[in-house]
Parts: structure tokens; C-alpha cells; sequence
């Protein structure tokens, strides 16, 4: 098999060094790296580039089974190769739902066939996401997909005797609830964040009271009978000072905040373009600059895609209806720097921090044979992420690899690009392009 010679990468954005991939581990660096390089070798100019653990995304819709038409886990995770991910975890909304061992194998299988990323299945907490029978939790944890995330994803778990049952019944394999935080009754009908902007465009509003309400709950109940939540898509500044305050108490809570809550607000609803209809719904610049300063600070844990893939059919019509939801995993990255690395609040170690390490700790892929999310030390999986921190581009949707084209990012500049990735030690990317994976060898 092929070896990769890094040679001048700058690991965590650090001292530059080299760095040998060799049989699906970092084999090498500094001075022993080029020294291990042999006849299979191929040598990567990474100078200027900054080396990050390769990215894992906790909240990725892959659409198949059942919306092939939107994206197929191989279109998705050749996008999320694309955007620097080495694993991805396949929200359970699917057609039929992952609601069973049968199903999340059937996702872990095509993920592992198709070769771009490590595909990890999560497992829906309620049968067919309906929200009163607990789906057979148990049977996906001990699936070969290995589920330690569940989430009713689209849905929340808004009944509060089921959203503890599950709660309770994930201890015993140290999984995790992936709550969707959205009071039913508070959002019938909603159409965008409520406020100003839905008031002046005449569009049902979705109050930030409905999503405070659902994690004030969650975190209580977590606390109550000691299990581990995860928040998704944090959207409000209220729900930073609930994650906050249950932190300080010591409840077992992370959270995720995605690309496009970080960059983008509920006035882009005034263009009446679908493309920025999202769950939950774009807020304003004062929850914006909340999420940013929490990311910074450790209250918000992740940063997650929640890629979201709809066809033209389902995007290309009046605001209301419309699906809710845009594509993410090719701009993640470069979103992330920009408001992030750019303007001061984050290094690039924080970066690998939010976007991989704590990612892979809590779907609990940081050890075993998937490990992820690792500091770039020797011996570790060769899972890597070149990026080249001084390059800028414009985003074109066409340009783009997901089988949907619904960013909300086309004709964005944005800092950053990834130029090659590395899945245990074999390149997916190089120069920007996806590498067909060969027969995938196991
Ligand atoms: N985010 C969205 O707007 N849509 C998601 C569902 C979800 O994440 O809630 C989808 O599946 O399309
Ligand atoms: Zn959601
Ligand atoms: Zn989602």
C-alpha cells in the first residue's frame, strides 16, 4: 500500500514537521519521518498547510435509505471526505426509519462499502420517530453498527416519560440522547425564528421559548437520573445560559452548534428563499454573537454539519413549502475558520478540538479500531486533515460534491479550503480532489 510523506505540515496549526503514514497509522514524525520513506512512498508538499486530526461530524443526514434522490451514504460521505471528515454519524430520519439492528447495519454496511468515511449509524430513540414506543435501543448497541448515539433527529422527544426511559436505558452501553430541542405545541405551523423579521415578512414565528423550554427539561431529567445528553443544533442565547448553568452544576450535557447558526440570521428570511429555511430556524446577530462566544468559551462542545440534503422539488417552491434544512459538510471547515479562526476566538487546536476530538469522544469513537479525533502523535490512526489556512474562495454551489445542491452559502467568500484527507492512512482527498477509493481492502 501506498505511504504519504507530509512533509512541512504544521500539526494543530503548530511548528512544522514531517509526518509518515504508513500501514493506517502516523508511523513517524520530525526527522524519522522522511527517514522511514521508501519506494511506496509519495511525497506531500504541506508546506504552509496546517495538519488537524481528520474531522467527525455528529449530526450528518446521508438521506438513504429511502431519499436516494436527495443524497446516497456514498454521494454524502465523498462530500464529507471533501470537507476533511474521516467519520460521520448518520442521523436516523431515514425511510424506513433506523429504528432497528437491521437498519443501522444496513447504513454502518453501505458506509463501510462505499470507503470515503467511517459511517457510524445513530439509532432513533422512538419507534418510526413517532415519539411514544422506545425503539430496541439495546439491539442497535449491540449491532455491528455499535450505536452510542440515538436521536429522534427532526423530531422531538417531547414526551417526558419516554425522553427519561431512554435516558435511563443508554447508561447500560454508555450511550448518549441526541435531543432535537422543539416544543411541538410552541411551533405549530412555525416558519422562521419569531421576532422583527418574521413580523415585517408576514411568516408564522418559532419562539426561542421553544427550544429553552424542551433543554431546561432535559437537562433536569439527565441530572435526575444521571445519564449523558447531548443538545442538538443550539440555536439561542437562552439556551447557552441553560447549558451554561447546568455545566456549572455539573450535569452530564454537551452540546453542538452547526456551521450556519454561526454565520447567518433570521433578515436573509426577508429574500423569501428557501435555501435559508432551516430546524431550527436562523436567529438573530445577538444569538449568533451568544453561540460564537460559547463555542469559544467550552459551553457549546461541537460544532455540528447537520447536512441536510433536499431536492429541488422539496427546495425550489414558496417558503412554506418548503423543507427545512441546507447542506453542510463542504463548508464546515472553511465556515468555522472564518468566524472563528479569523476573527480571533479560536486557534486552529480549538478547532480540532470542536470538530474532532470532542465529536469522537462523545459518539465514543476515540478508542478501539476507529479511533478518532487523536492529537496527530505516532502510533495513532493515520487519520488526517491537510488545510490550507491562507486560501480563499467562493462558495458555488455547483462546485460542490452532495447529490443536493441547497446551500445557503453559494457566492460566500470564504478563509480555508481542505486539500487532502487521509482515512486510516489511505487518501480520500488529494489536492482537492476525491481519490476513488480501489476495492476498499478489511
Ligand atoms: N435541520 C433541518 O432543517 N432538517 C433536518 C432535520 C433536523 O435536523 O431537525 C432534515 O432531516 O432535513
Ligand atoms: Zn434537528
Ligand atoms: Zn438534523
Amino acid at each position: 500500500m501506498t505511504t504519504y510523506l507530509l512533509r512541512g505540515a504544521a500539526p494543530l496549526g503548530g511548528a512544522p514537521t514531517d509526518l509518515l503514514l504508513a500501514d493506517g497509522r502516523i508511523a513517524a514524525t520530525g526527522a524519522d519521518a522522511a527517514s522511514g520513506a521508501d519506494a511506496r512512498t509519495v511525497t506531500v508538499d504541506a508546506e504552509g498547510l496546517v495538519a488537524l486530526p481528520g474531522l467527525v461530524d455528529l449530526h450528518t443526514h446521508l438521506r438513504e435509505p429511502g431519499r436516494e434522490d436527495a443524497e446516497t451514504v456514498a454521494s454524502g460521505t465523498r462530500a464529507a471526505a471533501a470537507g476533511g471528515f474521516t467519520a460521520v454519524h448518520a442521523m436516523a430520519n431515514t425511510s424506513p426509519v433506523a429504528d432497528t439492528a437491521g437498519v443501522v447495519e444496513q447504513v454502518w454496511r453501505l458506509g463501510r462499502d462505499a470507503g470515503w468515511v467511517d459511517v457510524l449509524p445513530v439509532g432513533a430513540v422512538s419507534v418510526g420517530l413517532a415519539g411514544t414506543q422506545l425503539a430496541e435501543l439495546g439491539a442497535m448497541a449491540h449491532s455491528a453498527a455499535r450505536v452510542r448515539v440515538f436521536s429522534d433527529d427532526g423530531h422531538c422527544v417531547h414526551d417526558p416519560v419516554l425522553m427519561r426511559r431512554a435516558l435511563e436505558y443508554v447508561k447500560a452501553f454508555d450511550g448518549v440522547i441526541a435531543q432535537h430541542a422543539q416544543e411541538p405545541r410552541l411551533t405549530q405551523g412555525a416558519q422562521m425564528h419569531e421576532g422583527v423579521v418574521s413580523a415585517e415578512v408576514g411568516l408564522a414565528g418559532w419562539p426561542a421559548v421553544a427550544e429553552e423550554a424542551i433543554i431546561a427539561r432535559d437537562v433536569l431529567l439527565a441530572e435526575h437520573v444521571g445519564s449523558r445528553l447531548h443538545v442538538c443544533h443550539l440555536s439561542t442565547a437562552g439556551s447557552v445560559e441553560i447549558v451554561r448553568w447546568a455545566k456549572a452544576r455539573g450535569i452530564d450535557v454537551t452540546a453542538e452548534v452547526t456551521p450556519h447558526h454561526l454565520l447567518l440570521t433570521d433578515g436573509l428570511a426577508r429574500t423569501y428563499d428557501p435555501l435559508y429555511k432551516v430546524n431550527p430556524p436562523l436567529r438573530t446577530a445577538e444569538d449568533v454573537e451568544a453561540l460564537r462566544a460559547a463555542l469559544a468559551d467550552g459551553t457549546i462542545d461541537v460544532v455540528a454539519t447537520d447536512h441536510a440534503p433536499h431536492t429541488r422539488e422539496d427546495k425550489d417552491c414558496e417558503w412554506a413549502a418548503a423543507a427545512f434544512g441546507m447542506t453542510g459538510l463542504e463548508t464546515a471547515l472553511p465556515v468555522v475558520a472564518t468566524t472563528m479562526v479569523e476573527t480571533g476566538r479560536m486557534t486552529w487546536a480549538e478547532v480540532a478540538r470542536v470538530l474532532s476530538a470532542t465529536p469522537a469522544r462523545i459518539g465514543r469513537i476515540d478508542s478501539g479500531p476507529l479511533a478518532q479525533g487523536r492529537p496527530l502523535a505516532v502510533g495513532e490512526p493515520a487519520n488526517v486533515t491537510l488545510v490550507d489556512p491562507a486560501a480563499r474562495w467562493t462558495v458555488d454551489p455547483r462546485g460542490l460534491l452532495s447529490a443536493s445542491t441547497n446551500t445557503p452559502f453559494g457566492g460566500q467568500e470564504l478563509a480555508s479550503r481542505v486539500v487532502a484527507t487521509f482515512l486510516r492512512g489511505r487518501a480520500t482527498v488529494l489536492e482537492g480532489a476525491p481519490v476513488e477509493p480501489e476495492a476498499v481492502t478489511r
